[in-house]
């Protein structure tokens, strides 16, 4: 990672703000717009009605009769992710619609397609809902005294609202990890026992409380609601048996194309922890390590290449394991047990949301990731490797 001679503090602010990693919100988008130039009203009256549209059958019908807009009017960084956002719905709608399996739509018309496309390349963001999208910028200050609600949701009640709120208020409490990052590289470089150890301490303290956030998922998300309802709409079309070629963008190519569905192993928050901390994930075809290799490319450019600058650094660990005192050692542990703490909950999470209400379904069928892995397995050797960092 490039050092600046500034102080460490006010150096690793213009580094991260560098990467578009804000102080307060971190990986997320600060301040999120909510509104489109008058000229793209009809995008945001059909992604704001997402639920009634398809509850009435009028969503595709809707969708069909929207002019092709240029995005030329689209300017500056917030303007194109409200917009990339709101046709990320729309287009996750229009093709699921009403999740009946005969009811899936293989072919995205122009009419958003094409400005879909050419929002996605000047973000460079792929042209589907990601975790950008709908939890990093789907977000609004609701009242003065921060409480905070989503810009758009899709049926399931509640659901939707709960799932991308509560993901959003744990990237904001880990962000204050992600402050200390730069000042965990600078420590190990001028080989600062003390600094490392507080920036470490820094760290466990974020994970920590970013648990406590974790758990009020229970109380905002009904597991049946999120499993047979939100999670359709949150499908991609890559090794997707009911869209078996992907989906055809008309206007953009002759072929269909495969995108993966919404992960959260876009999170550039847990990625970028395990870089730091030195935790491998099991590499190999069809492996952890490669699937989450695979989700970096629908974050962000600038949070894609902030970890790959991450990654060319000098490793935090080879420092801690060969010069690290017994203080420094104990405060890595602690932030590698943070980490665990929160995947270890994470997978009692999925047990309840994913495992419970698939074993009430007839077929009762293997539960697919995001990516068609085994989830839970990809989860278990997730957490796993995390465990296996402890020194
Ligand atoms: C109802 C709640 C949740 C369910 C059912 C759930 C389910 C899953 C599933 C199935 C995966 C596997 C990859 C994928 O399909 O995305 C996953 C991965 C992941 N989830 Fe969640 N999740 C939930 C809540 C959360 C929350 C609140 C967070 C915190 C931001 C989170 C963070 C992650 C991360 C970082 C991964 C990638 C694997 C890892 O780094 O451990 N999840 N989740
Ligand atoms: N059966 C089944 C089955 C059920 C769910 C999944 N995966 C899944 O929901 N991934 C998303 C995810 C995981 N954890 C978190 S926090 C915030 C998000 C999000 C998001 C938006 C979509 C981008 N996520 C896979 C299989």
């Amino acid at each position: 990672m490039a050092h600046s001679e500034a102080s460490p503090m006010e150096g690793s602010n213009r580094i991260l703000e560098e990467y578009h990693i804000n102080e307060v919100v971190g990986f997320a988008l600060p301040h999120p717009l909510e509104e489109l130039p008058p000229a793209f009203e009809g995008w945001i009256r059909i992604a704001k009605s997402l639920p009634e549209l398809i509850d009435n059958g009028q969503l595709r019908e809707e969708v069909d009769q929207l002019p092709t807009l240029s995005i030329d009017e689209l300017k500056g960084h917030r303007l194109q992710r409200l917009a990339h956002l709101a046709l990320g719905c729309i287009t996750m709608a229009y093709v699921w619609n009403q999740r009946r399996d005969d009811d899936v739509k293989e072919v995205l018309p122009r009419n958003i397609a094409v400005p879909y496309r050419q929002l996605s390349d000047k973000l460079g963001l792929p042209p589907i809902l990601s975790y950008a999208d709908c939890v990093l910028a789907n977000w609004k200050k609701k009242d003065p005294n921060g409480n905070m609600d989503v810009l758009f949701t899709f049926p399931g009640g509640d659901c939707g609202r709960g799932f991308f709120l509560v993901s959003l208020l744990v990237e904001i409490a880990a962000s204050s990890a992600i402050q200390a990052v730069p000042t965990v590289c600078s420590a190990v470089q001028h080989q600062d026992q003390k600094a490392l150890e507080k920036a470490f301490e820094a760290i466990a303290e974020s994970l920590n409380n970013a648990r406590t956030y974790f758990q009020r998922m229970q109380n905002f998300v009904d597991p049946n609601q999120f499993f047979n309802v939100l999670r359709i709409y949150l499908s991609g079309w890559k090794n997707n048996p009911k869209l078996p070629n992907g989906l055809l963008y008309e206007g953009v190519s002759d072929t269909p194309e495969m995108f993966a569905g919404g992960s959260a192993g876009q999170s550039s928050i847990f990625q970028c922890l395990d870089i730091l901390l030195g935790i491998k994930h099991s590499s190999g075809k069809g492996s952890p390590a490669e699937f989450l290799q695979e989700m970096r490319e629908y974050m962000p450019p600038a949070h894609r290449n902030f970890l790959r600058s991450l990654e060319s650094g000098p490793s935090v660990r080879e420092f801690v394991m060969s010069r690290g005192n017994e203080d420094v050692r104990n405060a890595y542990n602690n932030c590698v047990q943070g980490l665990v703490s929160l995947r270890k909950f994470h997978l009692e999470i999925v047990r309840t949301y994913i495992v419970k209400p698939s074993s009430n379904q007839q077929h009762g069928g293997e539960n697919r990731g995001t990516g068609g892995t085994n989830l839970m397995e990809f989860l278990k050797s997730v957490m796993k490797a995390t465990e296996n960092a402890i020194l």
